[in-house]
């Protein structure tokens, strides 16, 4: 299930902290994120210039419009501007009671500027009590809720934490981040009987931490919905937050302290790109080796066994380096087997590799003596072929495999299928035609593609780009093994 979390908090135009960053983190933890704005702040990486303010029916109205449609899995609030702002989502919230409500008690910019009145902390303070199952006060914020000065030591902080969640009734994420002497950054999940969660983790040197409390607030009530634990979506939100601070470096947001990076896990891991549709790749493929192809249907080894005139001796040089081929074929479409990702896949590559090994040999049978299939001597584009393909099964990637291995069927089911209307019962290589030619190659090979492209939009881009490599080589060496028998030259 995907959570859905609603953001109740006001705006930050350069995106780093409010409801943007909310909208961010939400994504980043998995949730469908969704925003009521409660003030338009003009704001940006250095400071507050202006703050408005929307009615309170109009606020009330964004709300409504969300509950009466959406079924709401978590909220997390933010910027709450004034008392009687604090006082419509109090009430909004009380009748609405979502199963996660998450209170960021934002007071005081980073930049120093004030977000929500001093009045209308009493209000404030009566809504933590009376809907949330979670606060997340900086060290500053810890210190208005708990009427005191603020903590100068993390020891501090725990004690204000614990009077503050016992006098509320409400947990406490105590968020140690104002602590800048402290060479690591501690947050303590205390209950209101007292117990505490600690998480420490290094402090990163970097002054772009711009929304980091939002941040955090938004993705634990997120991962709360999914981990139906505080502690371990405290654990998740904390260990995901310093990998975004620690790359917000690399965002070049602004001439102040700037935003962190709320997706630089997720591109490092997954990327940016759409995979490709499997057939996509293929044809991509299919298109980028047809120089090679054409010239495949060039050479006058294919022409002359098309039309019957071969010589008989270059046929038998053929069939002798093919039987060698076939044999080593067949172990790299076992070891595709063997690393198959899927049952399908393994039973396919499988059934490939005995095709390979005993049908297509009897084939060759039929043409060379039984006892002398294996006796020819490898020649260079036999050895190159086999080299390249047995190379990919030492590397162990089962996607360049299946790659390397596909021409073998694609490249014989086109000539196959393109030669067979010249085959007739009295043309002395009938039945190569008619084996290559034949409806159940086709379908072999349709699958073969289907399997391979699949892979293909599967892998990792770079995979992807080795895989196409892999197949333009092996379209190459079809090329080559074509030639050799003619001793026509060995490039295009
Ligand atoms: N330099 C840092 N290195 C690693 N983690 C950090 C750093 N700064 C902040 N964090 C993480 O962000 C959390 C929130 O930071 P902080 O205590 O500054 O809250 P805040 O003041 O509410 O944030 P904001 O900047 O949005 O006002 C911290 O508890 C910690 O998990
Ligand atoms: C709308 C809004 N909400 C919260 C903050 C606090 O974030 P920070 O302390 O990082 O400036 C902010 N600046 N703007």
């Amino acid at each position: 299930m995907i959570p859905r979390v609603l953001s109740i908090a006001g705006t930050d135009p350069t995106g780093g902290a409010g409801v943007q960053a909310d909208l961010k983190s939400i994504a980043a933890q998995g949730g469908y994120g969704m925003a009521v704005v409660t003030a338009l702040v003009a704001q940006n990486t250095r400071g507050v210039r202006a703050v408005h303010r929307p009615p309170d029916d109009f606020l009330r109205a964004q709300l409504d419009a969300v509950g009466d449609d959406v079924v709401v899995d978590a909220v997390k609030v933010g910027m709450l501007a004034d008392a009687d702002l604090v006082r419509t989502v109090h009430d909004w919230l009380a009748a609405h009671r979502p199963p996660v409500v998450v209170v960021d008690p934002v007071m005081v910019a980073t930049s120093g500027d004030r977000l929500l009145d001093a009045e209308a902390v009493d209000a404030l303070r009566e809504l933590v009590r009376g809907v949330a199952d979670l606060v997340t006060p900086n060290v500053p914020e810890l210190a208005v809720l708990a009427g005191g000065p603020p903590a100068t030591d993390w020891a501090g902080v725990l004690a204000q934490a614990r009077e503050v969640a016992a006098g509320l009734g409400v947990r406490v994420l105590a968020k140690g981040g104002h602590l800048v002497d402290d060479p690591v950054v501690r947050d303590a999940l205390v209950d209101p009987d007292g117990t505490v969660v600690e998480t420490v983790g290094a402090r990163v040197e970097t002054p772009h931490t711009h929304g980091t409390g939002c941040s955090l607030s938004s993705a634990v009530a997120t991962l709360r919905c999914a981990r139906g634990s505080w502690p371990d979506a405290v654990a998740e939100a904390t260990r995901w937050l310093r990998e975004s601070v620690a790359a917000a470096d690399d965002l070049h947001v602004g001439t102040g302290r700037g935003p962190v990076s709320h997706f630089a896990g997720l591109w490092a891991r997954g990327g940016t790109e759409t995979p490709p549709a499997a057939a996509e790749v293929t044809e991509g493929w299919w298109r980028e080796t047809a120089p090679v192809r054409a010239a495949i249907d060039a050479l006058p080894f294919v022409r002359a066994l098309g039309d019957g005139s071969l010589d008989r001796r270059a046929f038998d040089d053929y069939v002798g380096q093919d039987a060698l081929y076939l044999r080593e074929f067949a172990r790299a479409l076992a070891a595709a087997s063997a690393t198959a990702p899927t049952a399908a896949e393994q039973a396919f590559w499988a059934a490939a590799a005995e095709g390979a090994v005993a049908t297509e040999l009897q084939l060759h049978g039929g043409f060379l003596p039984p006892a002398e299939l294996f006796d020819a001597t490898p020649g260079p584009a036999l050895t190159a072929y086999v080299d390249h393909l047995l190379a990919a099964v030492a590397r162990g990637s089962h996607e360049v495999l299946v790659a390397a291995l596909l021409p073998c069927f694609w490249v014989y089911e086109d000539v196959g299928s393109r030669l067979l209307p010249q085959a007739h019962d009295g043309h002395p290589y009938a039945a190569w035609l008619r084996t290559y030619g034949d409806q159940a190659f086709a379908a072999t090979t349709a699958e073969a593609v289907r399997l391979v492209g699949e892979a293909a939009a599967r892998a990792r881009p770079e995979v992807r780009e080795r895989m196409r490599a892999a197949f333009a080589a092996s379209v190459e060496h079809e090329r080559r093994f074509f030639a050799a028998p003619l001793g026509a030259a060995t490039t295009t």
